[in-house]
């Protein structure tokens, strides 16, 4: 599903195996500019190795991925983030002894921008992530739901074109979750940007999501609009469970289990 100008992002073909096992196989995916697409399934099923690819972390074993068009395929890292496609991380790594500020002025710091610049940048964007009290106090004086917008913050710093979100958030109790889901939603708004998430939360992927990609062994079960695809019995299948859109996900993916129990999510 193209756009009139083409996919910014798109993967072909994509195949990475790990001494035998294919964490991906043959996995196609695109985005327009300005599109949000969620990315789901089961644990295990590929998801953060597709991120991998995608961001360079990983070079595939086959299959391209074009970025604005251009073939970024086992480029560097930050080459990539570089030329406009940022990644998160599910860990946060910030530098303790540096305030809030400073971490996010680092990862804008490679444009060589004036001083006064860069730090205008970086309380701009902690103030877009709601972090304006803590910018000057030390990273390790942060909760869980503060590293988590910091790592946004400092993937926004980067300015980027396509941002990966690799399950920003998780950890985070509901309330902390709208505001993060706001600002999400509000920078296709401001700024076009492209995002691809991978969430297991799924009432964040319907509010969120233009499309979704489910994956599955490492193969794309299904792909199209929220809705389509929660519907889709091989997804309530593999992943979903019984009550598709309750808000929480079917017990933790992979979590067999967890699925007598999907009537009751939300809590
Ligand atoms: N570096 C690695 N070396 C060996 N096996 C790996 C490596 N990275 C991922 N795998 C395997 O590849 C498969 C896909 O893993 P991946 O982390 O991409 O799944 P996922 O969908 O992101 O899962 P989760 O929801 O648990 O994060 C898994 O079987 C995993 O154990």
């Amino acid at each position: 599903m193209s756009g009139t100008a083409g996919p910014i992002v798109r993967a072909t073909g994509v195949g990475k195996s790990f001494r035998g096992l294919h964490a991906l196989a043959e996995v196609e995916f695109e985005a327009a500019e300005g599109e949000i697409l969620g990315i789901i399934g089961p644990n295990g099923a590929g998801k953060t190795t597709l991120f991998n690819v995608v961001s360079g972390a990983l070079a595939p074993d086959t299959g391209r991925v074009v970025f604005d068009g251009r073939d970024v395929t086992g480029a560097a890292p930050d080459r990539i983030a570089r030329a406009g496609m940022v990644r998160t991380f599910q860990l946060m790594r910030p530098f303790g002894s540096m305030t809030v500020a400073e971490n996010v002025a680092l990862a804008a710091q490679h444009e060589r921008l004036s001083a006064r610049t860069l730090r205008e940048r970086s309380l701009d964007v902690v103030e877009r992530v709601g972090l304006g009290p803590y910018a000057h106090r030390r990273a390790t004086e942060l909760p869980t739901a503060g590293l988590k917008r910091l790592e946004l913050a400092r993937a926004l710093a980067m300015r980027p074109k396509v941002l990966l979100l690799d399950e920003v958030l998780a950890g985070l109790v509901p309330a902390e979750r709208e505001p993060v889901l706001d600002l999400l939603a509000g920078l296709r708004e401001r700024d076009g940007t492209t995002l691809l998430f991978i969430e297991h939360i799924m009432a964040a992927v319907m509010r969120l999501a233009d499309r979704v990609l489910v994956l599955d062994q490492g193969r794309v079960l299904a792909a199209g609009a929220p809705e389509e695809v929660t519907s889709d019995p091989r997804v309530i299948d593999a992943y979903l469970g019984e009550e598709p859109t309750t808000g929480e996900p079917a017990g933790e993916p992979g979590d067999q289990a967890g699925r007598e129990e999907a009537t009751d999510a939300g809590s």
